[in-house]
């Protein structure tokens, strides 16, 4: 089987998830030009859930888990227990991953001690309404409760460059090694550019970013959307000061930020954890930067630290 190759099993998982989540990243685009996006609301509140969301979901999860049996694959959405479309299967490693070498301190990984973190859609109110550039696939790889590996799929990226332009984009990386796909570019210097949240907002994200003194304020969809404006500075920081921000949204985001010496931790500076185990949502919200990320903290309101509890 693909996955059985002699290569370390994260760099495995790796290679597995750059293939799948490209084929991921498609079927996003054939749902949104068939027209139909079969759009339900989930138990929460602004909670939406669409046939991509549940069809690359079926895609990623079914693919890894039949090429990891034993691996630990916690998805976003809830299996519809439909028959799985072998045709929405993608079982190939990326040779380009399988390239690389492993650091060291990942090379003997067992099964056992890896929770692969799988939201097959971010940024689903922003897919609903047409901010189709907002749309990420997220696969992250958390070793012993760490977020150590990531795989971004961005379907629509080049897509107001207009017909011609290849669509769509992946990018990965591995903390101790690098990242690939996407290169770390440096924000102006003469003014702080804040990004959250455009359709989670609330009163406590309003008091935090203000503490903030942004010049610029970008609202915009996806957390890991937001994580690529902060790694391709066009953002300082992403501030999401409120718990609704849960694991699969952040485990890959944050390897791949970890992996170009950036940090993504909740508002109170602590690591996040990713044990299988673990309470899906980010109870203590989220910080991400590349520089500069204890004045962030050191500017957090006590009465958001207050609320906003890890
Ligand atoms: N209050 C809330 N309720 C439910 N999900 C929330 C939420 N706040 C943030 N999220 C989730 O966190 C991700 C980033 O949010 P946002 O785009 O608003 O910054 C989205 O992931 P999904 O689109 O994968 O569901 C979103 O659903
Ligand atoms: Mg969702
Ligand atoms: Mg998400
Ligand atoms: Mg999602």
């Amino acid at each position: 089987m693909a996955g059985n190759t002699g290569a370390p099993l994260v760099l495995r998982l790796v290679a597995a998830s750059v293939s799948v989540a490209e084929k991921a990243g498609a079927i996003v685009r054939n749902v949104f030009n068939s027209g139909e996006l079969g759009v339900v609301e989930k138990d929460g509140k602004n909670d939406l859930q669409t046939q991509a969301d549940r069809s690359a979901q079926e895609c990623i999860v079914q693919s890894l888990s039949r090429q990891f049996p034993k691996v630990t694959i916690i998805g976003e959405e809830e299996p519809t227990g439909e028959t799985v479309d072998e045709s929405h299967l993608e079982t190939r490693l990326s040779e380009e991953v399988l390239k690389v070498v492993c650091p060291q301190n990942l090379q003997s990984v067992k099964d056992e001690d890896v929770v692969v973190w799988v939201d097959p859609l971010d940024g689903t109110k922003e897919y609903t309404e047409g901010f189709l550039d907002h749309v990420t696939v997220l696969i992250g790889v958390a070793v012993n409760g760490k977020a150590v590996a990531g795989v971004i799929n961005q379907p629509y990226y080049n897509y107001k460059a207009g017909p011609g332009a290849t669509l769509g984009r992946t990018m990965w990386g591995i903390v101790g090694l690098g990242a690939f796909g996407v290169e770390r570019l440096v924000p102006p210097a003469d003014k702080r550019i804040v990004t959250t949240t455009r359709s989670h907002s609330n009163k406590l994200v309003t008091e935090s970013i203000e503490a903030m003194q942004p010049d610029e304020v970008l609202r915009v969809g996806g957390a890991g959307h937001k994580v690529l404006l902060v790694i391709e500075g066009k953002a300082h920081a992403y501030v999401f000061a409120t718990p609704g921000c849960k694991k699969w949204d952040t485990c890959a985001p944050e390897a791949i930020l970890h992996a170009l010496g950036g940090r993504l931790t909740d508002i109170h500076g602590n690591a996040l954890q990713y044990h299988r185990d673990v309470k899906h949502p980010n109870t203590g919200g989220v910080l991400a930067t590349y520089s500069d990320h204890d004045w962030y903290l050191s500017r957090m309101p006590e009465s958001v630290k207050a609320a906003v509890k890890p």
